[in-house]
């Protein structure tokens, strides 16, 4: 893909309060209409990134240029401010008011003409499924229920980029269900860039890119599937008859293992490489079981290991 469709680039972004250094010079490109995924343990920076791509906090140096705006001061800052949305960690609405109050109250923030501020309405409304909870005060709601609200007042302006910082967070199974697919469906029908932090690897397992920061630096970037290659492997767990000694067939095929409660666990270079060793050890094995590797994997083999996974 050409440099053109990359709505936000980031160079050598530095963040310091006082003495902590929270962003340690990072880079990374988003494309538009992507779902990215950015990633990182408690305290990594994350937050802190995004603060500035959302013009909220200052960066204390580096580049960023977001959909042909160049981040800095003044009016180039209210620009990006127009094509973004961005639901924080914490909720802001007013307590008091209602659902449609505080949407409404936010549209005409961004001065849209009434038509199109109902007409935006009804489409963050659909996306949200906001009927039900329409006229309830801010204050009555249930946790999933605001989330809902939340990422509809961000909406309102309909933007380009929407930033969502641990969107589904605290949520029940269900409701994050139903937010994540809101998402996801925004993404695929409208074309929205959406910049997602989040701790739920099976929401960075869909994103088209993954970028991983520790410590207030770039330790991965890819795809799920090339970070998977990298960083993730599958696995053969097996359990053995008794009367089988595995440990002597293991060192004969000079293969490596761990043992964990009575199973073995062999790492594979790839899946199918478990159907030669099982047809191997046909008459030996009690039961078995083969495991891909996962986004999980991934994120904990960068965070711990910090290295590729060399099979
Ligand atoms: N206002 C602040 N003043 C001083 N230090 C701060 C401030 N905000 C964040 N930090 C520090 O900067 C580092 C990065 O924090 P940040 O909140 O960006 O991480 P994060 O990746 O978003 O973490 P989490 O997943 O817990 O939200 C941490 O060491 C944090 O303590």
């Amino acid at each position: 893909m050409s440099e053109e469709q990359d709505i936000i680039t980031v160079k050598n972004l530095r963040k310091a309060y006082g003495q902590v250094e929270a962003v340690k010079g990072i880079s990374f490109a988003v494309k538009k209409g992507e779902l990215f995924a950015f990633l990182g343990t408690n305290g990594a920076g994350k937050s802190t990134t995004i603060d500035i791509l959302c013009t909220l906090i200052k960066k204390t140096s580096g580049d960023v240029v977001i959909d042909g705006f160049k981040l800095g001061e003044g009016k180039e800052n209210d620009q990006i401010r127009k094509k973004i949305g961005v639901v924080f960690q914490d909720s802001i609405l007013d307590e008091r008011l209602t659902v449609y109050e505080n949407i409404m109250n936010r549209g005409q923030y961004y001065r849209l003409g009434k038509t199109t501020l109902q007409e935006n309405y009804n489409f963050v409304s659909e996306y949200l499924k906001l009927d039900d909870i329409k006229n309830k005060k801010y204050d009555a709601l249930s946790g999933g229920q605001r989330r809902r609200a939340d990422i509809a007042r961000a909406l309102i302006h309909k933007p380009t980029i929407l930033f969502l910082d641990e969107p589904t967070t605290g949520l029940d199974p269900q409701t994050r269900v139903f937010v994540w697919s809101a998402i996801k469906r925004l993404q695929e029908e409208t074309n929205m860039t959406i910049f997602l932090t989040t701790h739920y690897m099976e929401e960075a397992a869909v994103a088209n890119q993954v970028v991983v920061i520790k410590e207030g630096q770039l330790i991965a970037s890819g795809t799920p599937n090339q970070l998977k290659e990298r960083y993730a492997f599958d696995s053969l767990h097996l359990v053995f008859s008794e009367t089988f000694d595995p440990e002597e067939w293991f060192e004969k095929e000079e293969l490596s293992f761990t043992l964990k409660n009575s199973m073995y666990s062999l790492r594979l270079h790839s899946t199918l490489d478990a159907i030669e060793t099982l047809k191997k050890l046909e008459g030996q094995i009690e039961s078995f079981e083969v495991i891909k590797g996962s986004m999980d994997d991934v994120f904990i083999n960068i965070n711990e290991e910090g290295k590729k996974i060399t099979s």
